[in-house]
């Protein structure tokens, strides 16, 4: 086994005990003085909550639901960080991506398992022959585009919903697209309607932006320092080029049988092309992109979180909201970089967040190929004031340091 490799599963491995440490933490994200119990939630919520294995609420948990379940329901402006259970916090909603929306209605199905209740999925590849069947379930959750469509044809009416969610809320509301169908379907909606927003990360602009389109509400915001996760360690390691990046993932491959590992690449093209040379290397890895029918994503996502395949290969179409437990390694092929080429801060915390669900420990792992994208990483680095240690990978001494 390589030092690096020795190293890597050195940082990775996690005990019960290590989470409970954590829940004893006041400045923990899984801290609670509560029990589900004192939550306000239905006999038949709290049953299904316990069938999930969910003993103890985190904080967002705790905060959240109280204010939503209250007597006198409010709005909601909620951050919290990534992995610490913001999906059940929530009941219905809308999402960016099919994989995103699946993973919620799974989610929401095993939770509401005890109640009378029906979940209707709104996303391309989910509706068969249903196509424009009227929709008699309580709740949907989906993408903006299939929601949209479904009000255009009437299969629901949407004056009757009581509570409108929107996942990954800053950018539901930020990418243009997104934001013109979240404001299109929000008008459909009754005034008196919930109206909840959720995410890990809000820029200051998208923040103020929130405040302006959801009436009085109750917010839930992070400091920047605590936007990262301590259970995260992050790193980086110098290539000279694509080339050698492939040899470094190579190389930490090895790593992975202790857990699953996500790439992120910058374009389709790149993350077609890595996938391609790691299996002519004669590794199993999955690929998934935009440029998948609905249908191939969801068969990928399943295969991938099952375990079938220990790699996945991707690009910002994963980078939010997606919870594979067994994730303890993610690598940034590419530092992420917005529309402009400016460091995409939200997004890296986003992608890094794949890993250490839930107090787990993980690994995330910066590619840097250049002193432009070197650059970049520094300015992320000095976004969240974490520090993103370098990994030689034949220096022992250092290695051992790292290892601590
Ligand atoms: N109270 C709890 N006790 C134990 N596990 C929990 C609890 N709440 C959530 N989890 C688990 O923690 C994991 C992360 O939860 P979830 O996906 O809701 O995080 P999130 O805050 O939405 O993350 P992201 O910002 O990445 O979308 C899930 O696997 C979930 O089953």
């Amino acid at each position: 086994m390589s030092l690096l490799n020795k190293v890597l599963r050195s940082k990775l491995v996690s005990t019960t005990a290590d989470i409970e440490v954590q829940r004893q933490d006041p400045n923990s994200p899984l801290y609670s003085v509560k029990s589900f119990e004192e939550l306000n939630l239905a006999e038949a919520v709290l049953k299904g909550v316990y069938g999930m294995g969910f003993n103890t609420p985190s904080k967002i948990q705790e905060t959240a639901l109280p204010l939503l379940l209250g007597a006198k329901p409010s709005n909601m402006i909620a951050q919290s960080q990534s992995g610490t259970g913001k999906t059940a916090a929530f009941a219905l909603c809308l999402s960016p991506t099919l994989e995103l929306a699946q993973q919620t209605g799974k989610v929401c199905k095993q939770m509401s398992k005890f109640l009378d209740i029906k979940i209707a999925m709104a996303t391309r590849g989910e509706e068969h022959g249903r196509r424009r069947e009227k929709k008699v379930e309580q709740i949907i959750i989906g993408t903006p585009g299939t929601i949209l469509d479904w009000i255009r044809l009437k299969l629901f009416d949407p004056s009757k919903l009581g509570i409108f969610v929107l996942d990954e809320a800053d950018v539901m509301i930020d990418t243009q697209g997104h934001r013109d169908q979240s404001i299109k379907v929000h008008r459909h909606l009754k005034k008196s309607a919930q109206f909840l927003l959720f995410s890990a990360t809000y820029e200051d602009r998208v923040m103020k932006f929130a405040e302006s389109i959801v009436p009085n509400p109750v917010i839930i915001r992070l400091k920047r320092s605590e936007e990262s996760l301590s259970n995260i360690k992050q790193f980086y390691i110098r290539c000279q080029d694509r080339q050698e990046k492939f040899e470094a993932l190579s190389n930490i491959y090895g790593t992975i049988s202790i857990g699953q590992a996500m790439v992120f690449c910058h374009t389709k093209k790149s993350a077609q092309w890595l996938a391609m040379k790691m299996k002519e290397d004669g590794h199993a890895v999955a690929l998934l992109t935009g440029d998948n029918s609905p249908e191939e994503r969801m068969f990928v996502i399943d295969r991938y979180r099952s375990g079938k395949e220990k790699l996945l290969v991707t690009t910002n179409v994963c980078a939010r909201g997606i919870d594979v437990e067994q994730v303890s390694v993610v690598i940034n092929y590419d530092v992420p970089l917005d529309g402009r080429g400016i460091p995409d801060c939200e997004t890296y915390l986003h992608r890094i967040g794949r890993t250490g669900r839930f107090g787990k420990k993980g690994i995330a792992i910066n590619f840097v190929d250049s002193d432009r994208s070197f650059n970049n990483l520094k300015s992320i680095e000095k976004h969240f004031g974490r520090k993103i240690n370098q990994i030689i990978a034949d220096d022992p001494d250092q290695l051992e340091q790292l290892a601590d």
